[in-house]
């Protein structure tokens, strides 16, 4: 078997720079994340994580380096056709749209994933497949019972499992998470570390967060970013062990 795509990083940074105006945000990150890892980034506030993930979404330019998806340069590319490349990434603030039912936020994100690059969803004949494929993802994401309810209606839990829906309803090979949960209580928390696993099974995840149980749970690997530098990429307990980590970071929040 031939280890070339196999060894080619889903995500790679290398020397990643970003300035806004005078100030460096992100100082030369270099990271690989590997096909199928479940990579968290931690660090303290204003360390640059959310910066990181709008260079690797390709929100924002970097001002030098290189970032690769699947081994192609993102550079000079627009979001959506990084997005194109297989990767999707939810945000910290929900983008679902909160007048629609759940049922017609998934299937919005169905047609918007597939519906631009084929006209397979818009054949009239393949509407049934289409609503069959957002009964099968609410099912999955737990939300069949609310299917018809209005979006802007679910408790705040269940509107970031619909907007981790939206993020893989095309299908993405990487997957970004930002805060996945963020200002949820405890047994919120654990039910969407349990939906994140189901859904980022074989599939490489990203993700920012806060909360040490959630990372420590989930992640494969962990990268530690303080102002803007990886002081630390490694498997959890090595991160726990790591001195410099619990200096800079982990001796400030619960591990
Ligand atoms: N568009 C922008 N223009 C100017 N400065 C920015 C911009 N976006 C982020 N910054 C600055 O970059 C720094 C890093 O911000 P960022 O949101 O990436 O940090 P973070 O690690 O995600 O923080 P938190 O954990 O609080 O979400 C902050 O000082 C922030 O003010």
């Amino acid at each position: 078997m031939s280890t070339g795509v196999a060894a080619t990083p889903a995500v790679e940074l290398r020397e990643v720079r970003k300035s806004f105006g005078p100030t460096e945000i992100i100082r030369g990150v270099n990271l690989a994340i590997p096909r199928g890892e479940r990579h968290a980034i931690i660090g303290p506030n204003g360390a640059g994580k959310t910066t990181l993930f709008n260079l690797i979404s390709g929100r924002f330019a970097i001002s030098s380096g290189a970032i690769t998806v699947n081994g192609r340069s993102t550079a000079d590319l627009a979001p959506q056709e990084i997005n194109r490349l297989g990767l999707s990434r939810s945000f910290q603030i929900t983008s679902i749209f909160p007048r629609m039912s759940v049922f017609e936020n998934i299937r919005c994100g169905l047609l918007w994933s597939h519906g631009y690059r084929y006209s397979f969803w818009r054949l009239l004949g393949q509407q049934k497949a289409l609503n069959e494929a957002a009964d099968r993802l609410l099912e999955r994401l737990k939300l069949s019972d609310r299917r018809n309810v209005q979006a802007g209606l679910l408790s705040y839990a269940e509107q970031r499992a619909l907007e981790i829906g939206i993020t893989i309803a095309g299908g993405a090979e990487i997957i970004l998470l930002d805060e996945p949960t963020a200002g949820m209580s405890h047994s919120e928390t654990e039910s969407a570390v349990a939906l994140i696993r189901a859904v980022s099974e074989g599939k490489t995840l990203i993700m920012v967060e806060h909360d040490m149980s959630v990372v420590f749970g989930l992640a494969d690997r962990i990268t530690v970013l303080v102002y803007g530098e990886v002081i630390a990429s490694d498997a959890p307990a090595a991160i726990r062990g790591n001195t410099a980590v619990q200096e800079a970071y982990l001796g400030t929040v619960a591990a």
